[in-house]
């Protein structure tokens, strides 16, 4: 497991409490040297014990021949992770467990790694799930989408009896799911922090699905991809849970607090990577108001009053129109 914040922490625990050897990898040796004395990642899981299957090490070069490398680190830090690791990564299979889209780029994180290591094997591992609920042995079904042959062996070798992977060959939908969905969180959050209510919220959340269906589709996913976990599942998951970060973030934003958040809140670069990689290509008129509404306030180009009343004087349209 390379990436020891919360998500690399759970996933390491989940696979570790399955009998499976594994190594957590982390950049701060001070902190992994205080994870392996504890055996628990006190500032991200406080509480839930490492397995003994489970080592921890800041020596990325433990890592053994041959094992499936998975990737939990933010998407913004994906590139420098694989450029600084590069001749320890390049000859493994690696599977990315991150959610956005890369500002500056507009790359998926598994165009990422095919950018910096083009003839590594990848998947992506994504879906509605929180290290909590992980870590904590709970039911979590995810999407294991990828192209590469050994799906399969893939599928079972990271699944146990309460973590479901379901194979998708998809992963541009699966990852688009994962990555837009933070957006909408964020903007649901907001609409909830201002005091619109729940109604509101359900009406983002209805409107945002479109929205990622519709960007989804034009970057070439299967539209049935976004009706399953990695789509439709995680959006609910995040948007409805006071356990995601990104609702929290946006609520925050909402109330009017200055955020100053240290965990990773991935919508954030999502959106505004979105939203400039749009125009950036003068020819793409794709209508993502949500997204850039969000892109918007969070940059401090709208203030929540403009927000909202962009949003509500948009033209009155048939349902189905554009979804
Ligand atoms: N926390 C959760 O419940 C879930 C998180 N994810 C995804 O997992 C990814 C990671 O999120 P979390 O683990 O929650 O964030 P986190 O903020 O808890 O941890 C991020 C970790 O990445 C490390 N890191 C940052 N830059 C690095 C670099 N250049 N090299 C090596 N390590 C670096 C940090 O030191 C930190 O340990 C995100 O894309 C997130 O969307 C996905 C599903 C659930
Ligand atoms: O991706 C997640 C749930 O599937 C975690 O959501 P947050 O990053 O908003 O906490």
């Amino acid at each position: 497991m390379v990436g020891a914040g919360a998500f690399g922490t759970a996933l390491a625990i989940s696979l570790a409490s399955n009998g499976q050897p594994t190594l957590l990898w982390g950049r701060d040796a001070a902190q992994m040297g205080a994870m392996a004395k504890a055996r628990q990642n006190a500032q991200r899981l406080a509480g839930l014990r490492f397995p003994e299957t489970l080592e921890v090490t800041a020596d990325i070069t433990k890592i053994p021949l041959k094992a499936v490398i998975l990737l939990a680190v933010p998407t913004q830090a994906l590139r420098a992770t694989l450029i600084q690791h590069r001749h320890i990564l390049h000859s493994h299979m690696l599977i990315a467990c991150c959610k956005g889209v890369e500002r500056g780029s507009g790359l998926l994180p598994l165009e990422v790694i095919a950018d910096v290591l083009p003839s590594v094997r990848s998947a992506i591992l994504t879906g509605p799930s929180f290290a909590n609920d992980i870590a904590a042995g709970l039911p979590t079904a995810l999407t294991l989408a990828t192209k590469d042959v050994d799906a399969k062996t893939l599928q079972t070798l990271l699944s146990t009896p309460a973590l479901r992977l379901y194979l998708s060959d998809d992963p541009i939908g699966a990852q688009l799911g994962g990555a837009l969905k933070n957006v909408v969180a964020i903007a649901a959050g907001i609409a909830i922090g201002a005091g619109l209510g729940d109604s509101a919220r359900a009406a983002l959340m209805t409107r945002g699905f479109a929205e990622m269906v519709r960007f989804a589709v034009l970057r070439g996913a299967a539209r049935d991809t976004l009706f399953g976990l990695s789509g439709f599942g995680d959006l609910v998951l995040t948007c409805t849970s006071t356990q995601s970060r990104n609702l929290r973030y946006g609520t925050a934003i909402g109330t009017g607090q200055t955020v100053s958040e240290t965990a990773t809140v991935e919508g954030v670069m999502t959106a505004h990577a979105i939203i400039e990689s749009l125009l950036t290509n003068e020819n793409d008129a794709t209508d993502l108001p949500i997204t850039r509404m969000v892109s918007a306030v969070l940059k401090e180009e709208l203030n929540m009053a403009q927000a909202i009343e962009s949003l509500l004087s948009r033209p009155l349209r048939r349902e189905t129109d554009l979804a």
